[in-house]
């Protein structure tokens, strides 16, 4: 398994890229490297081929994944297609970077909720009824399966969503008190009290 820390996209409601804001020392995209790397798994960070320089003087680049443009699809999907057709035979444990709240005893919990129950496409977060697709683990034989409809022209929407509605997928309810750590932020005026 190898983790995916999405950092792509506009960032248009915040107006500066998500992944190089700083909590504390370390930039948001560097804070969700180090938490699944503590599971002592590789990682790698999507990126958006404009953003490929700047992240290339913070982070090797061939730790950099980027967006595959001839995928022709947008948001969160295009990155965790992208790092699937870079990384094929992998399964793949995705973090967005604006949820820099997440607690790394989670993320093991999800890594271990797999390695527990295989057989499922994904394993994600179920928070009141919603699936939480942005931290979450898909495995490589479910990212074939949508790229192969991608390929058929079959991706009628290209969203997490539509994704999850054609997977099988091992749902681990969210507890009242882990809720905290979902928190997404995606506006300057969000941030305060970070
Ligand atoms: N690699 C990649 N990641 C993306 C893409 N779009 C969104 N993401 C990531 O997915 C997560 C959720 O993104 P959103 O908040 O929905 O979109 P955004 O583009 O970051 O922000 P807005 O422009 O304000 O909607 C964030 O971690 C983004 O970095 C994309 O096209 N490629």
């Amino acid at each position: 398994m190898t983790g995916i820390i999405l950092c792509g996209g506009q960032s248009t409601r915040m107006g500066t890229d998500k992944g190089l804001l700083k909590l504390e020392a370390n930039t948001w995209a560097q804070t969700a490297v180090d938490k699944i790397a503590a599971l002592q798994l590789p990682v790698k960070i999507s990126v958006n081929n404009q953003q490929f320089a700047d992240y290339a003087e913070v982070f090797a680049k061939d730790d950099l994944i980027a967006d595959a443009a001839s995928l022709a699809l947008h948001g969160p999907l295009l990155g965790v297609l992208s790092a699937h057709l870079y990384l094929p035979d992998q399964d793949l444990m995705v973090l967005a970077c604006d949820l820099p709240l997440m607690e790394p005893a989670l993320l093991k919990e999800l890594y271990q909720y797999h390695l527990d129950n295989p057989g499922y496409d994904a394993y994600l977060f179920d928070n009141d009824g919603e699936h939480e697709p942005l931290c979450a683990i898909y495995v490589a034989k479910g990212l074939l399966t949508i790229d192969e409809m991608r390929q058929r022209g079959e991706l009628t929407r290209h969203s997490m969503k539509f994704m999850l509605d054609h997977l099988s997928v091992y749902s681990i309810p969210v507890k009242e008190d882990q809720k905290q750590y979902f928190r997404n932020f995606n506006a300057h005026a969000e941030l305060n009290g970070l």
